[in-house]
């Protein structure tokens, strides 16, 4: 039961117009680590994982492969129930997969279709499509090539190709319309080839032959995602610079775009030894944004145009309605309370109409997403800002309000 609105826990952060410059250490990605960890419990000999990430998605994977329980529970992770279901398939395990009631609510079907395609035995336990699943392991590959659409989850491709080497017969993955997320496919043959193993991507078919994962060392990067609202934070501020830790240029994670996106809203990004210097500059402008391969960054785009008064056009944010919670819905209410907009303008076209009267105080509900959190806390350069529940960050980047306290207010 979640508790009434009235007594939850909130945070309230004072209003902070301009900061000194300041050094921001940045947790590293869920992505990266959830893929390093269910390719290392498929790997024969030992890996070394570094830096994986603090998230709580990531702690669970590491728990439930450690422990290896009977139910998976993988509370609010989509990766985690994606990339289980797959490995409990795969490795002949009987498991139930569950987790919070929002994660039975985000689809599952075209995976478990695909798995039962190629021999696993799966049934739902409640609704068809959705999780509680009960997986009965993979006895014999019944199929070797399978097609799957690309517009509603890439978790069920990486998913997939996670596990293709370890059938005996491999995989030929078939993408049929619209990939989406396809940076998120591109990161998991990334780190698939890092732990020794060749895929081949050729137009909609990836292949992977059997094979065998190669014991390594991997060291997984910053997260990107976590970043973003950092560049949201100096793009809003009158004065700020930050020095955001252990960034490269060159990621496996498509969030980098987000530097792209914020050198048109106001952030110059410029790399160093050990990280990326953030600065203000003019801001350039931009009329229209597909968020397609990066829709994690969506909300972080969203709060900033509203902000610096940046009218934008949205498209590319239909799997934004399957997350932790509709992100579209959500943003749509919170922007409201600052008189900013979020309209429908043509069928999945999304205009952003950026705030034209800011109150004194803003109350952020949360909806149980931590992006939700982590997108509106910049508001605070404008006016004070009230967060509720906001351990929410936890999913993702639990250091978050303490990096924050790093932040001295520039006078
Ligand atoms: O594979 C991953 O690590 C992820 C893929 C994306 O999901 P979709 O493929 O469902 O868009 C993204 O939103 C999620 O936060 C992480
Ligand atoms: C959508 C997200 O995660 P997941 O789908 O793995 O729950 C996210 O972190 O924004």
């Amino acid at each position: 039961m979640k508790e009434p609105i009235d007594t939850l826990k909130t945070l309230v952060l004072n209003q902070l117009p301009s900061f000194q410059p300041c050094i921001i250490p940045l947790p590293s990605s869920k992505s990266e680590s959830n893929r390093a960890l269910v390719i290392d419990a498929l790997t024969e000999g030992e890996n070394h994982l570094l830096n994986l990430a603090e998230a709580r998605d990531t702690q669970t994977m590491i728990r439930l492969l450690k422990e290896n329980p009977p139910v998976y529970d993988v509370l609010d992770a989509g990766t985690t129930m994606r990339f289980l279901t797959a490995y409990a398939a795969v490795t002949n395990q009987n498991k139930v997969m569950t987790g919070t009631a929002r994660m039975c609510e985000r689809p599952i079907g075209i995976l478990v279709d695909a798995l039962r395609e190629i021999g696993a035995e799966i049934h739902y336990l409640n609704r068809e499509g959705f999780p509680p699943l009960a997986v009965h392991g993979l006895q014999e590959q019944k199929s070797d090539q399978v097609k799957i659409r690309g517009d509603v989850s890439s978790q069920y491709i990486s998913a997939l190709l996670m596990i293709a080497p370890r059938l005996p017969h491999g995989l030929k993955l078939e993408l049929e319309g619209k990939v989406g997320s396809r940076t998120y496919i591109e990161m998991t043959i990334q780190l698939m080839k890092s732990f020794g193993v060749e895929v081949i991507w050729d137009g909609n078919t990836i292949s992977v032959a059997p094979q065998n994962y190669k014991p390594t060392t991997f060291s997984v990067e910053s997260d990107w995602s976590g970043a973003s609202y950092w560049f949201s934070l100096v793009a809003c501020a009158d004065e700020g610079e930050l020095f955001l830790e252990g960034l490269k240029e060159n990621s496996l994670q498509g969030d980098s775009k987000i530097v792209e996106i914020m050198d048109r809203l106001g952030v110059k990004s410029e790399f160093k030894a050990g990280g990326v210097r953030l600065t203000k500059q003019a801001i350039k402008g931009f009329e229209a944004f597909d968020f397609t391969h990066c829709p994690d960054i969506a909300q972080t785009v969203a709060v900033t145009c509203a902000i610096v008064g940046q009218k934008t056009e949205f498209t590319g944010i239909e799997s934004l309605r399957i997350k932790e919670t509709d992100r579209i819905f959500a943003l749509q209410q919170e922007l409201a309370k600052f008189n900013a907009d979020f309209v429908e303008t043509e069928k999945d076209v999304f205009t952003l109409i950026p705030s034209v009267n800011m109150p004194n105080q803003v109350r952020i509900h949360t909806y149980d997403d931590h992006r939700m959190a982590m997108a509106f806390m910049p508001l605070m350069t404008k006016t004070r800002v009230i967060i509720e529940d906001p351990e929410v960050v936890n999913k993702s980047y639990p250091s978050f309000w303490k990096h924050l306290e790093l932040l001295s207010p520039k006078i």
